[in-house]
């Protein structure tokens, strides 16, 4: 059998802002070497949710594990990097400074661990000579592969990805997906990410939770999800899923 190591370990959790309760019950768990989907309308509780496990947002209910710490342990450790929705490179350096400057700033010091993060972001970026160029004169694209490239070039155990292809064109989105994919599986990094491309979650994660109103609605490989709701694909089991909670 094989052994799989839970890396996320979410369990009732819950957050108020102010009077209004955003989450009301976050059950989900992702085991080390997966692309795991946190998937569900605008508004769900997503990006809170991963505001959270990347040790942003510290005041919550319930219990939310990182490797069996807290997410802001787990993240002072280096075990976690995130890459909230919308993040841009700095237009006035040139892709290859942009990658150097958080190479330096995660390396702290250690020049051969800078060369080698940045060679790293370089794979991943793939921007071939383009790097050289100032990321003013990117496409959306390409300013997310770099910044794609930024959050992963330390390999850390879990990257957080909060919706990495929103407003890219589809060929650009592929191309960003192929990224995460072959990341995953080449330096072994865990991803969790968000979407409410269902179509894209099916096709990019393992597993997924779905979440809706705060609350989680069912985990599990997508292909599992859809014959539990007995439909042809994910946003047909989400629909379904959410029409049996509301009745
Ligand atoms: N700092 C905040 N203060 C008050 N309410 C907030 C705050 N952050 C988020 N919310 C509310 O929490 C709810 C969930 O927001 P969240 O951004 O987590 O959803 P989401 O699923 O990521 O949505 P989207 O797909 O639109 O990005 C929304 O109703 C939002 O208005």
């Amino acid at each position: 059998m094989i052994k799989t190591e839970t890396i996320v370990d979410v369990t009732d959790l819950r957050k108020r802002f102010g009077q209004r309760e955003i989450l009301k019950g976050i059950n989900f768990n992702v085991f080390s070497g997966e692309v795991f989907g946190i998937v569900g309308p605008n508004g769900a509780g997503k990006t809170t949710t991963l505001r959270i496990l990347s040790g942003i947002i510290r005041s919550f209910e319930g219990k939310v594990e990182v490797a069996g710490m807290t997410p802001q342990k787990a993240r002072e450790s280096g075990l976690i990097s995130y890459m909230p929705e919308d993040t841009f490179p700095y237009d006035r350096l040139t892709g290859i400074e942009n990658l150097r400057f958080y190479a330096e700033l995660y390396a702290r010091g250690d020049k051969r661990k800078v060369n080698e993060y940045v060679d790293t972001a370089i794979k991943i970026a793939d921007l071939g000579d383009r790097i050289q160029d100032k990321a003013s004169e990117y496409s959306r694209g390409m300013k997310r592969r770099l910044i794609i490239a930024r959050t992963l070039m330390t390999s850390p155990k879990l990257a957080i990805l909060d919706e990495p292809t929103s407003a890219l064109d589809v060929e650009s989105a592929i191309n960003v997906r192929h990224k995460i994919t072959d990341i995953a599986k080449e330096k072994g990094v865990t991803v969790l990410l968000s979407s409410h491309n269902m179509l894209e979650v099916e096709y990019l994660c393992n597993r997924v939770v779905m979440i809706e109103g705060g609350r989680s609605l069912m985990e599990g490989t997508p292909k599992e999800l859809v014959d539990k709701m007995g439909v042809q694909n994910l946003e047909e089991a989400f629909i379904k899923m959410t029409r049996l909670t509301q009745t």
